[in-house]
């Protein structure tokens, strides 16, 4: 599923000539991990720009739609994007496919700018800011001093469906780099790093870090060590589905870490409330509106996905809020040796960094899972609900053999928690993948109507 991008230049695109931010807002909204595109980028102004080093900039922009920034540059009606910019007069034809443009004016008039993440000799350059603690402009590049990076190690930029973009260095780390910026810690870094000090060691720990304090504070990029020979879950539940495997024991074992990483992110995160149902309710119900008001499709299902919201107010408040994963899905695990890991503690993209960082039922993270089952099971035709059924329960038995509470017996908190999760899909898919939309609709027609 990952290949590099290195390796496979593309011819390069009819050079694009217009000034920096005019090339940048064409070239934002084509890019996979573009989070607004669903609607016109109407205005675009850089937030801040740093050099790195020569021929690269390090640049925050406001993509806005159709709001006005906020006064001091906070972005307000849009979004913060992170990006690392080559500038060359000439660049390699090898970087054909990361090329946005000649600029015009200003003090890159002449210039050919491109993402440098496809650059390895700038990949390069930036693991060595990386390896050594220090400033530049706004940007703090600070590292975990007991785990030094070794130099020389060569990047490789990975191509996969992604929120953010990685770079792989030697096999041994990967560097995310987060390209929607919100103010506040990124708990891609603040939940690896507490679970690490927990002694958790189902999470690959930070080793080194970036982030600005300009236009506001932020993190920017995590480096952590690389499970060299692991495989995503997604990949291993496909080819299962494929070989017509069966998959209960990964499942079974699955249901164990995610338990164990929930214990840890207790103890590392300690939550004085506990959760309260009516709440919760009230924000699905909110958020299903929402999505209604964006995916028409959804509309028929609105007053059967609402009743089991409503549901949750009179069920068994079940076990305590606290911090969770927040996006579990089969593509944030990863089986190394024999050993399930779990990557990626961003939470749902879409959703704002506080509401990510604040406590929340565990039943949310199993639902995320359970509908993940789904998914896969319908990648194939004839579809395998049996398959996914069997996948669910061997889940919930492996959560429940660690976590001392099983989730099939809290079968409203599921139930909303999945229709919950079925409606961020849908809004998901519909921006992200439309082709993908059948498949979180088909879960929403059986939660609506059969609810089970
Ligand atoms: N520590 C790691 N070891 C091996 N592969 C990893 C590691 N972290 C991430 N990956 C790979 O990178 C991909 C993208 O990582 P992820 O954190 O999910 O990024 P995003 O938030 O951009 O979706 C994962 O699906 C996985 O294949
Ligand atoms: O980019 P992230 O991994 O943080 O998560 C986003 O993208 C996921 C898809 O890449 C999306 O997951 C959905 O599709 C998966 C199959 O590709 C499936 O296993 C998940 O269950 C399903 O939710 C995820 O929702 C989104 O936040």
């Amino acid at each position: 599923m990952t290949k590099t991008a290195f390796l496979r230049p593309r011819s390069a695109p009819a050079e694009h000539t217009g000034s920096l931010t005019g090339l940048l807002r064409e070239w934002l909204p084509r890019q996979r991990w573009f989070a607004g595109k669903d609607r016109p980028v109407t205005d675009l102004g850089v937030l801040s720009m740093t050099e790195l080093f020569p021929g690269c900039l390090h640049v925050l922009v406001h993509a806005g739609h159709g709001g006005v920034p906020a006064p001091g540059g906070t972005p307000s009606a849009g979004d913060c994007y992170q990006l690392l910019l080559g500038v060359r007069e000439n660049p390699s034809p090898r970087l054909g496919r990361a090329l946005i443009g000649r600029v015009r004016d200003g003090r890159l008039a002449g210039m050919t700018v491109y993402d440098a993440l496809h650059d390895p000799r700038a990949a390069q350059l930036f693991l060595e800011r990386l390896r050594r603690p220090g400033t530049s402009g706004p940007l703090r590049f600070e590292c975990d001093a007991s785990q030094p990076v070794p130099a020389g190690l060569v990047p490789r930029l990975l191509d996969a469906e992604q929120s953010n973009s990685s770079l792989v260095y030697g096999d041994e780390y990967i560097l995310k780099v987060f390209r929607r910026i919100q103010p506040g810690v990124n708990p891609d870094l603040e939940v690896p790093g507490a679970l690490a000090r927990q002694g958790c060691h189902r999470v690959p720990a930070p080793v080194a870090w970036f982030r600005t304090t300009h236009p506001f504070k932020a993190t920017l990029g995590v480096l952590q060590p690389y499970l060299r020979d692991a495989s995503d879950g997604w990949t291993l539940a496909l080819d299962a589905l494929a070989a017509g495997d069966d998959f209960t024991a990964q499942a079974h074992a699955l249901g164990r870490a995610t338990a164990d990483v929930h214990l840890a992110l207790a103890s590392a995160f300690p939550v004085g409330a506990p959760g309260e149902n009516g709440r919760t309710a009230a924000g699905m119900t909110e958020r299903l509106t929402a999505a209604a008001h964006c995916v028409p499709a959804l509309q028929p299902f609105v007053p059967g996905l609402r009743a089991a919201f409503a549901a949750l107010t009179t069920c068994d408040p079940g076990p305590p809020a606290q911090r969770i994963h927040g996006d579990l899905h089969l593509g944030q695990v990863l089986r190394a040796g024999r050993e399930w890991f779990v990557i990626d503690f961003e939470g749902e993209p879409s959703r704002p960094l506080s509401e990510r960082r604040s406590a929340h039922s565990p039943v949310r993270d199993i639902a995320g899972m359970l509908r993940s089952f789904d998914y896969a099971a319908r990648q194939r035709r004839p579809w395998r609900p049996e398959w996914a059924r069997r996948c669910r329960e061997a889940y919930c038995a492996g959560y429940a053999a660690r976590a001392g509470w099983d989730p099939r017996k809290k079968h409203g908190l599921l139930r909303a928690y999945e229709t919950d999760r079925a409606v961020y899909e849908v809004l998901y898919e519909a921006r992200h993948r439309p082709d993908w939309l059948p498949v979180p609709m088909a879960a929403i027609e059986r939660l609506a109507v059969r609810g089970d």
